[in-house]
């Protein structure tokens, strides 16, 4: 399918998991503009197993339905190397969700086997200037795992996403202070997209309120800001009886878009990338850090202090990412 008369090279984009819930949310808005700026066509890559290929196929039916301008082509594959072949973008959201009662590390050994083999393919055949945003769960560790196994692809190019919980937090924060969001500025996600995760809201400016002020209130603090944040992919769980799916796909968007067009001045994102180390975070985990990009890739903000509270929960969450490390070590798959 091509869409003639578009200005600008195409920017090829690859999502795995293509026919699943988030791929079903996400693809029409990658499609629509709104990933990578209303001037950049894309033409989309969906990676599927066999068994999602026919799914995957209707999806594209759908997209070539909504005659969206910028889509200048769409193919299917369930090869990762054919699926890989010269991306420029690669969303790795293809892997299984978790049930109810499940810790997303109990996905490691089920959905650390793709990402050993996406990474190969990726070293492969992707372009020189591939961005990977990895989103299937365990997200930060099977980041770890693609990153390990594309020793040619710098490893800032791999991701693991957090935007979602910092959504997430930004969302808590404005009900909490009864301010609009866009009001909130500088709040930053630690460590793992799982529960051990630390919102952290003692930099933020809260809409000219430091957000220290509203830390203060350890009960609402801990009992109440910290667990809605980190439980959350649970709570909609336990509600939709389906892991969330829209407002991943929307954390994704805004994840890519910030990193290849920018963030805000004055504000910063979160976004798990590959430690150097910085907070005392061991090099090589990928953790989630504050980041800003002038469109050149992520930077950690550095300089930030921290008090006994902050420290001890970025820690906590770091021991859980050596022991996801670890794990995956054990299994051969780094
Ligand atoms: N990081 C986050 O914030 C976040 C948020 C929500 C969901 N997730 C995770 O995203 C993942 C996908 O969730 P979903 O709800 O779309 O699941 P889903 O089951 O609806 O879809 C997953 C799709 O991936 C496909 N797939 C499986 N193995 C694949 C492979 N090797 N290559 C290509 N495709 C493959 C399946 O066929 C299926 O179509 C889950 O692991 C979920 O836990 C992460
Ligand atoms: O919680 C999950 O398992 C899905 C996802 O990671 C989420 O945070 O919503």
């Amino acid at each position: 399918m091509t869409t003639p008369g578009a200005a600008k090279t195409p920017v090829n984009v690859t999502v795995t998991g293509a026919a699943g819930q988030i791929g079903y949310a996400l693809l029409f808005r990658i499609a629509s503009g709104a990933m990578l700026g209303p001037d950049t066509p894309v033409r989309l890559r969906l990676l599927e197993i066999p068994q999602g290929v026919k799914a995957a196929e209707g999806t594209a039916m759908e997209l070539a339905d909504c005659a969206f301008p910028l889509l200048a082509g769409i193919d299917i594959h369930d090869d990762p190397r054919a699926g890989f072949d010269g991306a420029n973008v690669a969303l790795l959201v293809g892997a299984r969700p978790r049930g109810p009662g499940m810790e997303r590390a109990d996905l490691l050994e089920a959905n650390g086997g793709i990402f050993k083999p996406q990474g190969e393919a990726i070293n492969a055949v992707a372009a020189d200037d591939v961005k990977v945003l990895v989103v299937g769960n365990p997200a930060n560790t099977n980041a770890l795992i693609a990153a390990s196994n594309a020793p040619d692809v710098p490893k800032d190019r791999f991701t693991a996403m957090t935007r979602l919980d910092h959504n997430r937090a930004l969302s808590q924060l404005s009900a909490r202070a009864d301010v609009p969001v866009s009001a909130i500025r500088r709040v930053t996600i630690w460590g793992n997209h799982s529960a051990s995760q630390y919102p952290d809201i003692f930099h933020a400016d809260v809409a000219g309120r430091p957000g220290a002020e509203l830390a203060a209130d350890e009960s609402w603090l801990l009992e109440d800001f910290v667990p809605t944040v980190a439980k959350r992919g649970a709570a909609i769980i336990a509600a939709r009886g389906a892991s969330s799916a829209a407002s991943a796909a929307s954390g994704a968007i805004d994840h890519v878009r910030d990193w290849v067009l920018g963030t805000p001045a004055g504000d910063w994102t979160s976004a798990g990338i590959w430690s150097d180390g910085s907070y005392g975070v061991p090099e090589g985990l990928v953790s989630s850090f504050p980041v800003t990009s002038a469109g050149d890739g992520w930077q950690i903000v550095q300089g930030l202090e921290h008090g006994e509270l902050s420290r001890a929960r970025i820690d906590a969450s770091v021991a859980e990412l050596v022991e996801e490390r670890d794990a995956v070590r054990a299994l051969g798959l780094i």
